[in-house]
């Protein structure tokens, strides 16, 4: 496609003077989430190119091949059924003669009875007493997605405290360790491959801390893996606390699988189901909605218009909701490990660029932070503002409208802008003299046509959390179709896994410095 014929003629001030229906035309809706693109230089003609490109791109038969069960994954030859995981009780999926959703729904139930029990107390520690604690050891996506959800629902918290172990210098290993009791403390080892240097090292640490503790320390460990035999036999975990999953789901995709054990133990599973149930309404909607008005396949275009027309390296993610301050980590991993790909899914070179950046944190702290650059440097990133209507708690109303006011203004800021005359006229009114005016007047200047988009929804709920998550996943999967790439291998970072590991031996100088590039790094730390 050539993307240097589409660019942009208009600024986002002459869209809106020349179209007063340009909200209405170029926003979507699924019930009360609204998804506002109305503040990007997308046309209807540079809309329809990009849309029938996406068409022409196979991307139905795409879509449903997905969610048949396909082997979309060719490089891993590969199912991708993450969506399959938040179908509903009583819904069929036969894949290949594999039934498909008799597996994930009694996987499912299996993970409900656990949680359940740890809930009530009927799994206890060996003295009889309940849990009070559950920890995830995993990382990358056994940790991300049940981190955000946890964060985020964390006024339905009913459980044990949850807590989370990801990085392997044991920091946060040592935090659980000194602040709970281990006697009363679940760890759960959440790893797909079972063979994740960090999750595993981290993992028998735990377990060797835990057998100088307590007299049956397995008792304490379940495994949430697609290796279970793994677990079994490195870990002597029950397979009736090793909960498997198909190799279908991908590590970034699994928060709705068995990975979100966790989740269940802390929610219960009616709130886990609602975020399930939130989950598959999205899919629902991204099967069956128009393209025109089908909101993950809009923010795909809209993805696509600003990495690879307007050339924008970054997009920047800002939830006006503190509870969502986790989901730009959770997006740069669904987007940029899913779609920073080089190669086509056929193998050949890529003639444009793929993922963004993505970054961010909550609004309004990112305002008090990197706002100043998004203003006013010479780079342009857009910005993804969402914003609820409601707070999670009740009584917070006039906190609530402030913040709204924040993403709202800062929306309007970006593509306004304030020129030189009307900055200096400003100063003027406010009593300032002429030529201190005109000396800060640059400074005072914003460019704006700066392009933002807004996710507006009710309250996040479970079930709105749910639809948040599968709406950014099937984004991420039509983006990869546009873009004709593989979004559900990594073979970037299996290099660095394996690289780490062959590392290993010049760091505790089993062996010499392998190349001479590491070996100035390698000799100063043996001399430390
Ligand atoms: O769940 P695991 O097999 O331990 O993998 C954990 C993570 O490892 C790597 O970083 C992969 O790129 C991620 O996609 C994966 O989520």
């Amino acid at each position: 496609m050539d993307f240097n014929a589409l660019k942009p003629q208009a600024t986002l001030t002459e869209l809106f003077d020349a179209d007063p229906q340009r909200f209405s035309r170029f926003s979507a809706r699924l019930d009360d989430i609204l998804f506002d693109y109305s503040r990007t230089t997308l046309t209807d003609d540079t809309r329809a190119a990009l849309l029938a490109h996406l068409e022409a791109q196979d991307f139905g038969s795409k879509r449903e091949a997905m969610f048949a069960g396909a082997k979309i994954n060719t490089t891993e030859d590969r199912r991708v059924l993450h969506t399959a995981l938040r179908m509903p009780e009583g819904s069929t999926l036969i894949a290949d003669g594999e039934d498909i959703a008799a597996e994930i729904l009694s996987s499912r139930a299996a993970c409900y009875a656990f949680a359940e029990a740890v809930r009530s107390g009927a799994y206890a520690n060996g003295a009889g007493e309940p849990f009070t604690d559950v920890v995830n050891i995993g990382i990358g996506g056994s940790d991300l997605g049940p981190l955000l959800v946890a964060e985020a629902l964390k006024l339905h918290m009913t459980g044990p405290r949850l807590h989370f172990v990801s990085n392997v210098d044991g920091a946060a290993l040592t935090d659980v360790f000194n602040t709970c009791d281990p006697t009363r403390t679940l760890f759960i080892i959440a790893s797909k491959s079972f063979s994740t240097i960090e999750t595993m090292e981290t993992a028998k640490v735990a377990l060797a801390r835990l057998k100088g503790i307590v007299a049956d320390a397995s008792v304490h460990f379940a495994a949430l893996t697609s290796k279970p035999e793994a677990a079994s036999a490195q870990f002597g975990i029950p397979a009736e606390r090793c909960f498997g999953f198909g190799d279908y789901v991908g590590g970034r995709y699994s928060v709705w699988s068995p990975i979100g054990l966790p989740l269940m133990i802390g929610l219960g599973s009616d709130v886990f189901g609602d975020f399930l149930a939130g989950g598959h309404e999205a899919d629902s909607h991204f099967r069956e909605a128009p393209l025109a008005e089908n909101i993950p396949v809009l923010m795909a275009l809209v993805g696509v218009w600003h990495r690879n027309v307007c050339d924008y390296a970054s997009r920047c993610v800002v939830p006006y909701d503190q509870r969502l301050a986790l989901l730009p980590q959770f997006l740069q991993q669904l987007d940029m490990e899913s779609n920073g790909k080089r190669v086509t899914v056929e193998g050949a070179p890529v003639a444009h660029a793929t993922s963004p950046v993505v970054w961010g944190s909550a609004g309004t702290n990112a305002q008090h932070a990197y706002f100043q650059m998004l203003h006013q440097s010479n780079d342009v990133q857009p910005v993804e503002f969402m914003v609820a209507a409601e707070n999670h708690s009740e009584g917070l109303d006039g906190l609530q409208n402030i913040l709204l006011a924040n993403c709202l203004a800062q929306a309007q800021a970006f593509a306004r802008g304030r020129s030189t005359d009307e900055a200096k006229a400003l100063m003027i009114a406010d009593g300032m003299d002429e030529a201190t005016a005109d000396a800060l007047a640059p400074h005072r200047t914003f460019p704006g046509n700066r392009p933002s988009t807004l996710t507006l929804y009710r309250k996040l709920t479970p079930r709105t959390l749910g639809r948040l998550i599968a709406m950014a996943e099937n984004r991420a999967f039509t983006e990869g179709v546009f873009w004709g790439i593989n979004s559900f291998d990594q073979w970037g970072v299996e290099l660095g896994k394996v690289l780490a590991t062959a590392m290993l031996p010049h760091v505790t100088g089993e062996a010499d410095a392998p190349d001479p590039m590491m070996a100035g790094a390698l000799a100063h730390l043996r001399a430390l």
